[in-house]
């Protein structure tokens, strides 16, 4: 029996209803279009995708060459305070009425595709993301980030709240992020996994220079012209598929890896988006102390990582302006 017929007949012991006569002579191609049996990332195809960047092309009368996610550190779950809001010229589509587009579904969470101008420069915004936790496959997820390619970005943005591991990190502080441990990665789980269509990239892309060295290198300065330059940290993030905060034991063995954030978002993000060849520049605002040890009873929630992210709310504007200015001036050059 073919390593794929073998495949399949676990499938057909998964899925009772599959005909068995599939078993034989089956090409990989057809194993896909027949037997996916972990995702249907295959629907989503390049094809439908530009189905939904046309569909936004027609009504947005510019084309962004920034996307920035706006995720709970950056004013996403609340109404007002949002990166997103502040925009000129706006045009916003609730995530509902956007074709093959997922749906926000944590309660109170906006879900919105923000258009707009930001110190001049189109940008398009995600005014809240997918995440693992909603139940959304990877792929789902990091979707977005494959329309914004579409519809004519060349770099992204991406914000997230996280807990801060580094002893040296404070609540309030930023960490930009110069790499990321992808942990869903390690057990198989990864948004670029299924058939590859190469329009959007390669089979096998590098990730060892995931993260622009010249926009961390711009950032400091940015900070450095803020006066923010004694919040600003660099490290590495990791993601975990949450929903739940991590286990004292969880967080030590992340130490130990040499991660210096801990969040549920942004490397499935950024994974499809290196993976389309955009330029990353991604950052985590501490909203939490990770906790480990034994000792402290005091619980992580969701409420302090909005608190937080309220509490930087100006200053992240600011901070992520000065980026996009840079980032348009070196794409002028
Ligand atoms: O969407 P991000 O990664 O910014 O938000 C983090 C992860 C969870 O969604 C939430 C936990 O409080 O914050
Ligand atoms: N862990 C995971 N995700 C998070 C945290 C955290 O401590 N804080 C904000 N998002």
């Amino acid at each position: 029996m073919s390593k794929i017929s073998k495949i399949i007949d676990t499938a057909v012991k998964v899925n009772g209803s599959i005909d068995k006569k599939l078993r034989l002579d089956k090409t990989d191609e057809q194993f896909y279009e027949n037997h996916v049996v972990h995702t249907d990332n295959d629907k989503y195809t390049y094809e439908s995708l530009t189905e939904t960047a046309s569909f936004l092309r027609k009504q947005v009368p510019f084309k962004p060459v920034i996307g920035i996610i706006c995720g709970s550190g950056m004013g996403a779950y609340w109404n007002q305070g949002c990166l997103a809001d502040a925009l000129d010229g706006k045009i916003q589509f609730p995530y509902e009425v956007i074709p093959h587009f997922p749906r926000s579904t944590v309660k109170g969470h906006v879900g919105e595709l923000v258009f707009g101008y930001l110190t001049g420069v189109p940008v398009v915004c995600m005014k809240g993301r997918f995440h693992y936790y909603e139940g959304y496959p990877l792929w789902k997820c990091a979707m977005p980030v494959r329309v914004m390619k579409l519809l004519g970005i060349t770099h992204l943005i991406v914000s997230n709240a996280a807990g801060g591991l580094n002893p040296n990190f404070k609540v309030g502080d930023i960490m930009l992020v110069k790499d990321h441990i992808n942990l869903m990665g390690f057990a198989g789980n990864n948004p670029l996994q299924g058939p590859n269509d190469d329009r959007f990239g390669p089979r096998f892309p590098p990730m060892n220079t995931a993260y622009s060295k010249e926009l961390i290198i711009e950032a400091k300065k940015v900070a450095e012209e803020l006066n923010m330059q004694d919040i600003i940290h660099e490290g590495v993030y990791t993601c975990l598929g949450g929903p739940n905060f991590e286990t004292v034991a969880e967080l030590k063995m992340l130490s130990m890896l040499g991660a210096d954030t801990v969040g549920m978002s942004t490397v499935h993000e950024v994974i499809t988006a290196r993976h389309c060849d955009l330029t990353v520049f991604a950052f985590s605002l501490i909203t939490n102390l990770c906790i480990t040890n034994y000792k402290t009873a005091s619980n992580p929630n969701h409420e302090e990582v909005i608190d937080v992210g309220k509490m930087r709310e100006s200053v992240l504007q600011l901070f992520v302006q000065n980026i996009v200015t840079v980032i348009a001036k070196q794409a002028n050059k």
